[in-house]
């Protein structure tokens, strides 16, 4: 092969070493009528992927790169506005929607993440952007539907990987985006800015540039000071218009990721990346980080604890983190990715007796040691509301606490 810069570095990844399942949704029927052979073999092959890996990737799932590239247009868009517009739209707490700076979030508890997030749990108008940005609410609120319609098949195909009726879960994600705060599903945006060495400065500073072609944002980089409230100071760089534009400074320990690692709190988790820009994973039964790679289209799917906690651990939540890429070209271009949290609704208890005696609802079957979020959830039932508060809490801190 040809010896360029690019192969040069190249980092294997999962996928180039062919260990990520792919699933093909193609000619799955509607929303309202889902064709059941299709169902019944997503089913068996989600079952495989699901238990071995953690995670799979879907492709013909219907919804287009060009929807998903408009998304992350609105929501260069949103980054752009001035912060006297954005701080209208940030999330209070009060449930998970709304506009998340970078460096609020911290998945391991402490170290800031660089990246702008925008949940959406809520799709009428007056709670999205529309008013600086019109458009937004309308095409987000449509996309955000076709991640719950999509997450409606997996719901039904799930059932079947695990012999139980196929409405099991349907039923208990009912409230998904109703809006009447019974449910936390959320469609998250999420930019994370291109990072570029200053060697001017001996490396104390990653600046941040746009070069990408998604890239338009050409707004703030935070500023990371450890010692007071974190909040406060990317408050402050916000609010100056000189730091527009200019660097992300580092914790003089060097500590900064893209995102932290972490599992999902809910019972699966849809995601979509515009490139290759540090996702790893921990794959069932290993201790070593992995890159995922990226597949242009392609949706992956992971487990989160509920699931986890549901299925007696048959299909682990799986451990990921978003890594700033040792790789100079990658890490230089920033990273656009849409999450679709799939959860169940509030008041749903979630214990591990749950499913109907099945393979899965049976303590027999599973012989491996047992994680805390099962043990804890085998002491005490606590519903899909109480459950995600607490690792809320853990994620935002203080900012959540009320
Ligand atoms: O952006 C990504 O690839 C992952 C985001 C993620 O894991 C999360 O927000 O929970
Ligand atoms: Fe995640």
């Amino acid at each position: 092969m040809l010896k360029t810069k690019a192969n040069d570095d190249k980092v294997d990844t999962l996928l180039t070493k062919g260990l990520v399942p792919i699933i093909d949704l193609a000619h799955c029927g509607t929303e309202e009528a889902p064709v059941r052979s299709v169902v019944n073999r997503v089913g068996h092959q989600l079952q495989k992927c699901l238990s071995e890996k953690g995670l799979c990737l879907l492709v013909n799932h219907g919804i287009s790169d060009e929807k998903l590239k408009t998304a992350w247009d609105h929501l260069d868009d949103f980054v752009d506005l001035p912060n006297d517009v954005r701080e209208l739209y940030i999330r209070t707490g009060d449930d998970n929607h709304g506009y998340v700076r970078p460096g609020v979030e911290r998945f391991d508890g402490k170290t800031p993440e660089l990246r702008h997030a925008f949940n959406i749990c809520t799709l009428n108008a007056t709670n999205l952007p529309e008013e600086p940005l019109p458009g937004f609410a309308e095409h987000i609120s449509s996309l955000a539907q076709d991640f719950k319609a999509l997450s409606r098949f997996i719901l039904q195909a799930l059932a079947v990987s695990l012999d139980i009726p196929q409405s099991f879960f349907l039923e208990k994600h009912s409230h998904m985006l109703s809006g009447d705060h019974d449910n936390e599903s959320t469609l998250r945006l999420l930019y994370y800015p291109p990072i570029i060495e200053d060697t001017d400065d001996k490396n104390d500073f990653v600046k941040g540039s746009c070069i990408y072609s998604y890239q338009r944002c050409l707004s703030d980089q935070p500023d990371f000071r450890p010692e007071s409230n974190p909040r406060d100071e990317i408050n402050e760089l916000d609010g100056n218009e000189e730091n527009k534009n200019t660097t992300v400074r580092q914790l003089p320990n060097g500590e900064m990721i893209r995102c932290g690692a972490h599992t999902d709190y809910g019972t699966f988790t849809l995601l979509a990346q515009d490139s290759e820009g540090g996702l790893e994973v921990k794959l069932p039964g290993s201790e070593k980080w992995q890159r995922v790679g990226h597949l242009p289209g392609a949706i992956l799917i992971n487990c989160g604890e509920i699931l986890s906690i549901w299925t007696k651990e048959r299909y682990p939540a799986l451990p990921h983190r978003v890594v700033i890429p040792e790789q100079q070209h990658i890490r230089s271009r920033g990273r656009h990715s849409i999450a679709f949290f799939c959860h169940p609704d509030n008041l749903t208890m979630i214990s591990p007796n749950d499913l109907p005696n099945t393979e899965a609802g049976t303590d027999t079957v599973d012989k491996k040691p047992r994680k805390k979020s099962f043990k804890a959830a085998k002491e005490k039932v606590y519903n899909a509301y109480q459950l995600i508060q607490k690792r809320f809490r853990e994620t935002y801190g203080q900012q959540n606490s009320h």
